[in-house]
């Protein structure tokens, strides 16, 4: 239909040529009853559920003839296949009726054997002798039969009992005689045979022996790899199949980066739909892809950023903007490649700031000096010193922003929180500032001691709270914070500065421990580990997204292989970023060559994080309430988290759970039970209160009477 350009705008839809259709409104009226009737009709075609699935997609019918055509092809062989398997079957059965097994069987477990034997052997000689008879009657009866009518008969009589023993030898549950030594769930002809997935899946114990998968969509081909949709039976949940996945990939005979496992979630889904997808061969051994963003010639920071391609070369776009970024890993396994493709996206939109601090030292970030507001590049204690002066401004930014917001009205900011519009303002000066630190362990362990409103600490932890902080509150104001680390240990990274960032990306990891820090708690127990990854898979990792991804809808998490952007493809775009920002006018600090330092008020900023006296305070603690309270950090502030599992507790600090049970009590904190929500679901589990250890901590600190208890074990 031709629409006007107002319909087109937006406005309510107005036919082009009204005229014609007020002279023929009867007409109009009609066809659009008809066109309602049409639609009506359609939508019952394609959400009823008697017709069937391949009739309502051209797609899963061209697929049903496919089948149709193959299983054609392929049915001699498989008559051929279950005649033989009848033989079997049919050979088994007669001897074990010949040798009286049943019989034999229950005398030896009577301990009878000798006193039946006689018998025994006397049935067994008589059903050798009606076997003999039986084949000597058949024969007979066939030669006369022959003679008397001509071969067709011996031709009926081979072809009743082929599809007779066709019958007994079919693939069904249960069938003896069926279950291929070397082949089997083995090799991919399931994507010819359901039977053999449904194999898989038992022998993988993701179903029971009774249980069997129904089928959504069969088999089909997608990318350089076969797709399945199938629904686990009602008491078995997809979860499950994601965790077991390794000895899926077993059952079904491939590698375990062959076999995508996802939950089918939403309107089309449900807790125990599952869809496979399996790879020809491995998905990750192919020469990477470049980033797309080289075509471009600017990015919308506020858009996903592309940060690779999944197995099934889906591609997954990472958001950014109202999020923030952790990329941990072994050294050489892409950490910095991985960061300065999310930097790509936001150097290339010339409204964004940007703040780089490459505590590598080397020149994979060098390229970034020329658009950069503020740059640094090095790992000595004075450049730590330098991050803690940006951070410091970055905190008291933001808290400038949230006092601006609160003066702006209701249309041009709806919520606390900044817009794509406010962002560009010049007159607001609240542009999207990103900040990259690259090998962010070097300032979180530095041991250079500052004083901060008369409070000692070390660098690394001023710096471990100010992130925490921005990480924290900044999303909401424009700031984006994306941190690499070599080191994802839980001393490196406090627990705090973890559970607030939104998004993280793991690269292979020495365990399944230093996984969990990057990706979070039990993410293994769900199926999520990234030491299982490949040391020759550069550059493939385990997203976990804040929000929604392109590729794979809402996933808890995927396996991704980031685009490649070598230096020579990262100097273009730093250099594309830089002639846009000269454009717009936004090139500042130091990309513009002005290298004034921040003007800084300590005071104010330690008031906003209010965690330096407190910290400062856990000076004079004893151990090992001085490292719970260390480690708690700002979780340990009314409004953070109410409970602590004993057992997360005794990890983290690596404890001996006897000794620190014993310890704890000496300091007056007895440990409750609670009820925690795990992937299993709710447990309850031994811990302490907050509240307990707060209060733990002023009695200490006003030196009151310790409560003590000695408690015997704290498991
Ligand atoms: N997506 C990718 N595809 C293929 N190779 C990649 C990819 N990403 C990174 N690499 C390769 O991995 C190597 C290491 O990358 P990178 O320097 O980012 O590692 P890193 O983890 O930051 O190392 P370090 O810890 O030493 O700083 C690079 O030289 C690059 O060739």
């Amino acid at each position: 239909m031709n629409w006007s350009e107002e319909a087109v705008n937006g406005s309510l839809p107005v036919p082009a040529t009204p005229a014609r259709l007020v002279g023929a409104e009867g007409e109009y009226t009609e066809s659009r009853s008809r066109a309602s009737w049409s639609r009506r009709t359609a939508s019952w075609w394609l959400h009823s559920r008697r017709v069937p699935a391949v009739l309502k997609s051209r797609r899963l019918a061209v697929q049903a003839l496919k089948d149709l055509l193959v299983a054609c092809a392929l049915s001699p062989f498989r008559f051929l296949g279950a005649v033989v398997r009848g033989l079997v079957v049919a050979g088994r059965w007669w001897r074990s009726w010949v040798r009286v097994a049943d019989y034999r069987a229950a005398a030896e477990q009577a301990e009878k054997l000798a006193d039946k034997f006689g018998d025994i052997r006397a049935l067994a000689l008589f059903r050798w002798k009606v076997t003999g008879a039986v084949v000597a009657v058949i024969i007979t009866a066939g030669a006369v039969l022959d003679l008397l009518y001509g071969h067709w008969v011996l031709w009926i009589g081979g072809s009743v009992l082929a599809v007779g023993l066709a019958v007994l030898g079919r693939r069904k549950d249960g069938s003896p005689g069926r279950t291929a030594v070397l082949s089997g769930p083995r090799t991919l002809t399931w994507t010819m045979d359901p039977q053999v997935l449904v194999d898989a899946f038992r022998d993988a114990k993701l179903i029971g022996k009774d249980e069997t998968l129904r089928l959504v969509e069969r088999a089909t081909r997608q990318g350089d790899g076969w797709a399945v949709t199938v629904d686990l039976p009602a008491t078995r949940k997809a979860a499950d199949v994601i965790k077991n996945r390794e000895a899926l990939a077993s059952a079904l005979a491939v590698d375990e980066v062959q076999l995508t496992v996802e939950r089918v979630r939403g309107n089309g889904g449900h807790a125990g739909r599952v869809a496979l997808w399996v790879a020809d061969h491995d998905p990750y051994g192919t020469p990477p892809q470049r980033t797309p963003l080289l075509g471009v010639e600017r990015w919308d920071a506020w858009r996903p950023v592309p940060f690779g391609r999944d197995a099934r070369q889906r591609r997954v776009d990472l958001p950014l903007v109202w999020t923030s970024l952790l990329v941990g890993a072994i050294p050489r396994q892409g950490k910095t490649f991985a960061a300065r493709l999310a930097a790509a996206g936001v150097i290339l939109d010339p409204f964004v700031r940007l703040y780089v601090a490459d505590f590598k030292s080397g020149k994979d970030w060098y390229a970034a000096g020329q658009v950069a507001h503020r740059f640094m590049s090095g790992d000595e204690p004075e450049h730590v010193l330098v991050l803690v002066d940006w951070l410091v401004e970055l905190v008291a930014e933001v808290q400038g922003r949230y006092r601006r917001m609160q003066d702006l009205d209701d249309t041009v900011c709806p919520e606390s929180k900044i817009t794509p519009a406010m962002s560009r303002d010049p007159h607001l000066n609240m542009p999207v500032t990103a900040i990259f630190v690259d090998e962010v362990q070097v300032p979180l362990e530095d041991r250079t001691p500052l004083e901060v409103q008369g409070k000692r600490l070390t660098a690394g932890e001023y710096v471990g709270e100010l992130l925490t902080w921005l990480a924290r509150k900044g999303p909401a104001a424009g700031i984006v914070l994306v941190l690499a680390t070599q080191r994802p240990d839980s001393k490196t990274i406090p627990s705090s500065l973890r559970a607030v960032m939104g998004s993280r990306f793991a690269l292979r990891v020495m365990d399944w421990r230093d996984s969990n820090i990057v990706l979070g708690e039990q993410m293994n127990t769900r199926g999520y580990d990234s030491s299982r990854l490949l040391a020759s898979h550069k550059g493939v990792g385990i997203l976990r997204p804040d929000g929604q991804i392109s590729a794979g809808g809402e996933l808890l998490a995927i396996t991704v292989r980031t685009y490649y952007m070598p230096n020579e493809d990262w100097r273009v775009i730093c250099e594309r970023g830089r002639a846009l920002r000269e454009a717009e006018r936004t090139l500042s600090g130091h990309a513009a060559g002005q290298h004034s330092s921040p003007v800084l008020d300590y005071a104010a900023v330690a008031r906003a994080i209010g965690t330096v006296a407190e910290r400062a305070d856990r000076v004079g603690l004893p151990e090992p309430l001085a490292s719970v309270v260390e480690w708690l950090g700002v979780d340990l502030q009314p409004g953070g988290r109410e409970f602590v599992p004993t057992a997360e507790l005794v990890a983290e600090l690596e404890v001996d759970p006897k000794a620190f049970g014993l310890q704890m009590g000496e300091v007056g904190c007895k440990p409750t039970r609670n009820r925690v929500v795990t992937p299993d679901g709710v447990r309850q589990v031994r811990g302490y209160l907050t509240a307990d250890l707060r209060a733990a901590v002023v009695r200490l600190r006003e030196g009151g009477a310790v409560d003590g208890e000695v408690i015997e074990d704290d498991r």
